[in-house]
């Protein structure tokens, strides 16, 4: 069995790790509860369990201490935000105090020969089982959780001269339970891996155009209003850029509607490969297509918009044996002041107008323009 669970696509692994992150966090806090809880039952409750009389109960409850301390620094940076630090560290601290709070105390049942060493044996079947379960990562985290402290606990039983014999039968059940928890642990997650990429899968298909792969309208307004408020607030320029696709119809009526597609699909393509990474495109409507340049001031879009249209006007879209020669016409604005999104797309649209009525295949600066006359065709 791979251990490691099934790979999750590159795309997706920023997404993959904060969704790791949130359950690692859910974890840590049901375990910290859990650990105190238990932990202080364990501590008063001896003489219902009949283990020993109270001259240990000093020792132990140090030894149990750890696991206090670090379930309740746990819940202090979960409820509080004391710390900053991710929950895969609070289950690593929380996981090797309760291995080394388990095994001193096995060490110590074994040294003093105090009896109840068959509720150790149990308290070791608990443990494992538990400190598997916080092993949410797999197999990395099960190995430092559980190899670090039974290898220390291998070198202080032979510093203290206790028999590997004594020893090794009270680890059997202990095993087996540490086991079952790692494979029920592999289990959950690898059935939430599917659950995440079904989600990703699902989200990806809301947010993007089917024929060409862009995002689709909806998609880009999380994006568009991310870039405003930060315009807003830091007083950083962006622009936008809306692009229509010039005599479409004549496309579709001369060469089919399939070669349609086919121009469309191209046209994301090569415009996709002329924008720069932080450029977000998406297909506005029809053979529409709005892109937005965050950071990018006037001249800049001005700039990227030539290239748009050169990357489409410098070559001819094979369409089976036909080369078609489509151009694109587009219209720029950029954030002024006062300004929320529709302002923005209203005056690139009105410069786009003024390319078409232009002549088609040019680039317009919304605010650089003459008063619009009426387009005829
Ligand atoms: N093949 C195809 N055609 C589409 C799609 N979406 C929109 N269209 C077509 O795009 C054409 C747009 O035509 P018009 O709005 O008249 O504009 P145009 O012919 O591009 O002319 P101008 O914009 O003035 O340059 C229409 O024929 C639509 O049917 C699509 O997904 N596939």
């Amino acid at each position: 069995m791979k251990l490691s669970g099934p790979a999750i696509p590159e795309k997706w692994q920023p997404a993959y790790e904060a969704h790791l992150q949130a359950l690692e966090s859910k974890v840590a806090v049901v375990a910290a509860w859990l650990l105190l809880i238990t932990v202080f039952i364990y501590q008063f409750s001896h003489p219902l369990r009949n283990v020993h009389s109270s001259e240990l109960l000093g020792i132990e409850f140090l030894l149990r201490l750890p696991v206090i301390l670090t379930s309740s620094m746990t819940l202090v940076g979960h409820y509080l935000g004391g710390f900053r630090w991710p929950s895969r560290y609070f289950l690593r601290l929380m996981g090797l105090s309760v291995m080394a709070m388990i095994l001193s105390m096995l060490l110590l049942y074994l040294k003093t020969g105090t009896s109840g060493l068959y509720q150790i044996s149990n308290g070791l079947v608990i443990s494992f089982f538990g400190v598997s379960v916080l092993a949410v990562r797999g197999i990395k985290e099960w190995a430092l959780l559980f190899l670090l402290p039974l290898g220390l606990f291998a070198g202080a039983a032979a510093s203290l001269g206790i028999a590997f014999t004594d020893i090794l039968p009270l680890f059997f059940d202990p095993l087996m339970m540490m086991l079952i928890g790692i494979i029920v642990m592999e289990a959950l997650r690898r059935v939430l891996t599917s659950e995440f990429e079904a989600r990703q899968t699902l989200g990806e298909m809301a947010a993007t155009d089917q024929l060409t792969g862009l995002l689709n309208r909806r998609a880009i307004w999380p994006l568009l209003n991310h870039e405003l408020q930060h315009a807003q607030r830091a007083g950083t320029p962006f622009s936008l850029i809306l692009g229509d696709l010039d005599l479409f119809k004549k496309v579709n009526d001369v060469f089919g509607h399939d070669a349609g597609d086919l121009v469309l699909q191209e046209t994301a393509r090569r415009l996709e490969g002329a924008l720069r990474r932080q450029d977000a495109l998406c297909r506005w409507g029809g053979e529409e297509l709005l892109i937005l340049l965050p950071d990018t001031d006037s001249a800049g879009a001005q700039e990227a918009a030539e290239k748009l249209r050169a990357s489409m006007a410098d070559s001819t879209i094979a369409a089976g044996d036909n080369r078609i020669h489509q151009t694109i016409s587009l219209g720029v604005a950029s954030f002024q002041n006062g300004d929320d999104i529709d302002a923005v797309v209203s005056r690139a649209d009105e410069a786009l107008y003024r390319a078409k009525h232009k002549g088609r295949n040019r680039v317009e600066i919304a605010g650089s323009a003459d008063a619009m006359p009426a387009v005829s065709d």
